[in-house]
C-alpha cells in the first residue's frame, strides 16, 4: 500500500487549538489540523511553515512535535507528524477549507474529525490534562 506523508499543525493560541473543515475531495467536510504533503527534501518543519503558509496565510513557528499518527485508510497508509505550533504574524485567511474553529480543550469532541484525527486528539487530551 502507498505511504502518504503529511505534517499538520496543531495551532494554539488563548487557550483553544485551531480546527479547519476540508473544502473539497474525498474527505470534504471532515475536520482536521491543517497541513498537507512533505515534498521531496523538505524538512517536516519546513513543509508544515510552507503549508500553513499556503493554506492560511500566516506564519507560524513549529514549537514541539507531539505525536506522529500512523493510520491505515482503505487505500492508503497515513504517516501524520503533527507539530504544536504558534502563529509568529499575520491573520487567518482561509484558501482552502471551508469552515475553522477555535476549540477549547473541552470543546475537542465537537467536531467530527477525519479518522486519523482521533489519535491526534486523544494524545491532546494527555497533553491538556482533559
Ligand atoms: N492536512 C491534514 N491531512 C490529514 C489530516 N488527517 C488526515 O487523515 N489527513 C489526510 C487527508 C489527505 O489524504 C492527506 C493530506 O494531504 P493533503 O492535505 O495534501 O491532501 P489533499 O487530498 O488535499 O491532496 P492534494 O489534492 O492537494 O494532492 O492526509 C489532518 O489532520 N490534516
Amino acid at each position: 500500500m502507498k505511504t502518504i506523508e503529511v505534517v499538520a499543525a496543531i495551532i494554539h493560541k488563548d487557550h483553544k487549538i485551531l480546527a479547519t473543515q476540508r473544502g473539497y475531495g474525498d474527505f470534504k467536510d471532515g475536520w482536521e489540523f491543517p497541513g498537507g504533503k512533505m515534498e521531496k527534501g523538505e524538512s517536516p518543519e519546513a513543509a508544515i511553515v510552507r503549508e500553513i503558509r499556503e493554506e492560511l496565510e500566516v506564519e507560524i513557528e513549529p514549537e514541539k512535535l507531539i505525536t506522529t499518527v500512523e493510520y491505515d485508510y482503505p487505500n492508503f497508509h497515513l504517516t501524520m507528524h503533527c507539530f504544536l505550533s504558534r502563529i509568529v504574524s499575520g491573520e487567518i485567511v482561509l484558501t482552502e477549507h471551508e469552515a475553522a474553529k477555535w476549540l477549547d480543550k473541552r470543546e475537542l469532541d465537537t467536531v467530527d474529525w477525519l479518522p486519523a484525527d482521533v489519535e491526534v486528539v486523544t494524545e491532546l487530551k494527555k497533553v491538556f490534562g482533559v
